[in-house]
């Protein structure tokens, strides 16, 4: 049953492709700026036109499934592509958002890693024919009478020649369609121990009134508006919990499950606060810190539309777009900024009038992430620069409880909004798991395919763990014909947005990503999420799969389970609160697909290659460009004009911090064993390194450890801690007594009778015989007696 929900599709406010409505936005200057992103590859104008002749026809896999109704791709280039006049087949090249490129040689078009995955399966398409048609002469030649069938079969093949593709690159065993997988519901293994209490450390306000609606709030009619326009009917309840709190202006520190509007949970009471109390002067109010950058635009865009009856102004602050239009944007003081840490301190560093001395409201959306030990430098800097007086919230799916990870936004009496507990997944959430026994992790490709092109053909997304693993998905799904785009940190940021967009106006079936789209991102539709290996954590679990069922919605997870990963499966079971189903599927399908994989291998490498060939002619045109750019820049430092940025950490200092950071923590184990223990704990708990960085530590450990065992060698020992000198060995014969001097009799001499006479002083004997020896050498016995005491 939902509870809340939209009032319908189509509604306003359904553009949540961050496209702005109003002016001032550096979003839409900055996409604006990227317009000249390549241009549209005629090769995708071949794909269209192929897919639209295949529906047209009825035939083709696809268009079967999809009970030939499926509406024809979209046109490229629309809503978007209208703005920004680009083709969005072609990714534009890295750089283009933040710098007009040099009219020469890098405007030469480069060729979108789908244009390549056509051109190969061409490639492939024509030699199959060739190969076709020459068995069928062979055929010919050996029995003349099947003259006339050859021909129909030879015009067959020419006219269905995409059907050929088809059925090369999908599925031509009808099996593999009618065979069905089994689903069976996973037993659930209750913690004996039970739930552990949440520790309560600060005021609880998780209960809310459940018969609160929006005009309950006191929120002014400007925003009562702006709430009708996006189509929201009832509060959600974390926003019930949160708005009556935040218009309070009390820190918050905020947990909801996914996709559960804490966005909106968040700015309302914001902008509420700033309609009532308008600014008397331009200046930054309030600051919302996100942690990635197609985050901020998704929290820049609802802001808008929230804020689009009202006259508060908005900037957005990411990394990837235009630097010098978000500094005309900020120097304007807008109300609210969204920001990442990394843009924002750059524009703290380099921009002069800008500061967050007037900052009211700080808000980190994603906290858990936020406060963690990635952006930990950047965030005491930006908290440090931020006022004292301010209201802070923080919201997350998977807030932490930790009172120490809270300490360093320094919160005053927050209190405690709890909706969810910080492992629950969205509430309409299927969960799925496939068991991947210890020697068949090959499998994986083979499963992932046969799952999307069997049983979820789309508004999927596929998780992966790396880059590398996206990339070869793409590939690979392409091949098999598949519409498909990936997201991750290779890509410029425009190729990023353009990714996200595509799949948003379903321009492809699938998005491959890697956990950098697992935060946040709100996408319309998405049905199913594929985890093609378990995240490291229950916390990114828990974010990937809540990229479906959002708002009210039902969705599903599948997740692929390795040996390896079952601990995670069991802890995930444990805390489900609906039942989670395990799925299999039949070994014919999954060695179908097996064999397809490795027929396409070739393929793969193919399209590898030519996307080695374009990287290497592009690097040699930036290589030129560069030296241009060089060539101009000193003709402008000459003129006055090159004033450098200057930055807060550069990646290798990040990088460098945190392996001191570690090294530290590595010291301060070696000095006790409990120490030493809790430490190795510890390390347990957070999140793993990549493997160089482990072995960089590993080493500079080592080193660390041999530095400290020289230092205590070269330590000046205590006499009586000194290791008796190992005597040579003895030349045989009889011993000989060693000839000890008198210095080295008295001082090492500790015998008490010695040290009694050391402190009584040299005795009458003694002095009369040392004062003669010295009145023979000439000199004065008091003055240079060894006994003489201090
Ligand atoms: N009161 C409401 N009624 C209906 N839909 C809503 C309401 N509030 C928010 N939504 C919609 O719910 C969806 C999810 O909202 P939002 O992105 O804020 O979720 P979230 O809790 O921040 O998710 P995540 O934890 O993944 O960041 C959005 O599409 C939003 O428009």
């Amino acid at each position: 049953m939902r509870r809340w929900g939209r009032a319908g599709p189509g509604e306003a406010g359904a553009d949540r492709a961050g496209t702005p409505r109003r002016g001032g936005c550096s979003f839409a200057v900055t996409t604006g700026a990227a317009a000249g992103a390549g241009p549209q590859a005629a090769g995708l104008g071949r794909r269209a036109l192929q897919r639209r002749f295949r529906l047209r026809r009825g035939g083709g896999r696809r268009g079967r499934r999809l009970g030939g109704g499926a509406a024809p791709a979209p046109r490229q280039g629309e809503a978007w592509g209208r703005e920004r006049g680009a083709g969005p087949g072609a990714a534009a090249p890295a750089g283009l958002l933040t710098a007009p490129l040099p009219s020469s040689p890098a405007q030469r078009p480069a060729t979108t890693l789908d244009e390549k995955i056509e051109k190969v399966r061409q490639k492939r398409k024509v030699q199959e024919r060739e190969a076709k048609q020459a068995k069928a002469r062979d055929e010919d030649a050996e029995n003349e009478d099947n003259k006339t069938k050859r021909e129909e079969s030879e015009d067959f093949s020419r006219n269905e020649e995409e059907e050929d593709v088809e059925s090369q690159y999908s599925l031509d065993d009808e099996t593999i369609f009618t065979k069905a997988d089994t689903v069976k519901v996973k037993e659930r293994k209750r913690s004996k121990k039970g739930e552990k209490e949440a520790e309560r450390f600060f005021e609880d306000a998780s209960q809310y009134d459940d018969n609160l609606s929006f005009q309950d709030m006191n929120l002014s009619r400007p925003l009562l508006k702006a709430i009708t326009a996006l189509g929201f009917k009832q509060p959600t309840p974390i926003q019930k919990a949160c708005i009556p709190v935040g218009l309070l202006g009390k820190d918050i520190c905020a947990c909801a499950a996914t996709g559960t509007g804490k966005t909106a949970a968040f700015i309302l009471p914001v902008l509420e606060r700033l309609i009532y109390k308008p600014r008397q002067a331009p200046i930054t109010r309030v600051l919302v810190l996100v942690p990635t950058r197609e985050l901020g635009i998704q929290v820049h865009s609802v802001t808008k539309q929230l804020a689009q009856f009202s006259s508060v102004t908005t900037c957005l602050a990411v990394g990837g777009l235009d630097v010098k239009t978000q500094e005309a944007a900020l120097r304007s003081g807008p109300d609210i900024l969204i920001a990442t840490p990394g843009r924002l301190i750059d524009h703290l560093h380099n921009c002069p009038s800008f500061h967050l001395s007037s900052v009211e409201v700080l808000i980190l959306d994603e906290a858990d992430r936020m406060l963690d030990e990635y952006f930990e430098e950047q965030m005491k800097e930006i908290i440090r620069l931020c006022s004292h007086h301010r209201q802070t919230m923080l919201f997350s799916a998977t807030m932490t409880e930790e009172v120490k990870d809270l300490a360093s936004v320094s919160l005053k009496n927050p209190v405690r909004i709890f909706v969810n507990s910080n492992t629950d997944v969205a509430p309409f959430l299927r969960q799925e798991f496939i068991r991947i026994r210890p020697n068949r992790e090959g499998d994986r490709e083979a499963i992932v395919s046969a799952l999307l092109t069997r049983t979820f053909p789309d508004h999927v997304m596929l998780f992966t763990q790396t880059k590398k693993q996206a990339h070869r998905m793409h590939i690979l799904l392409g091949l098999m014909g598949l519409r498909v785009g990936e997201l991750h940190g290779n890509l410029s940021q425009a190729q990023r947005l353009e990714a996200l967009r595509r799949f948003k106006d379903e321009q492809i079936d699938i998005l491959v990503a890697t956990d950098v789209a697992a935060r946040g991102l709100d996408i319309e539709g998405v049905k199913t999420v594929i985890n093609f290996t378990m995240p490291n954590t229950i916390k990114h679990y828990v974010h990937r799969v809540g990229r479906t069922a959002r708002a009210g919605r039902a969705g599903r997870s599948v997740s692929l389970v390795g040996e390896e990963e079952r601990k995670m499966l069991k802890d995930i079971v444990k805390t489900a609160k609906t039942p989670v189903k395990a799925r299999i599927l039949p070994q014919d399908v999954i060695l179908k697909f097996r064999e397809k994989i490795e027929n396409l291998e070739k393929d793969v490498y193919a399209v590898l290659c030519l996307e080695r060939e374009e990287r290497e002619m592009q690097q040699s045109e930036a290589q030129i460009n560069k030296a241009k750019k060089q060539l101009e820049a000193g003709k402008q430092e000459s003129a006055g004009e090159g004033l450098e940025r200057s930055w807060f950490q550069t990646r290798e200092e990040r990088k460098k911090e945190k392996m001191a950071k570690a090294l530290q923590e590595f010291d301060l184990a070696l000095r006790g064993k409990k120490k030493r223990k809790k430490f190795m704990k510890d390390q347990q708990k957070k999140v793993q390194m990549t493997p160089e960085e482990r072995s960089q530590f590993e080493i500079l450990k080592s080193q660390m450890y041999a530095e400290r065992l020289a230092k205590r060698n070269r330590r000046a020992k205590r006499a009586r801690a000194l290791p008796e000198e190992e005597p040579a060995a003895a030349p045989a014969g009889p011993k000989r007594k060693k000839k000890v001097s008198v210095f080295d009799e008295e001082l090492t001499n500790t015998s008490r009778k010695a040290l009694k006479q050391y402190r009584a002083g040299p005795s009458f004997e003694d002095r009369k015989r040392l004062g003669m020896a010295q009145r023979r050498k000439g000199g004065n016995f008091k003055s240079k007696s060894r006994y003489k005491r201090k």
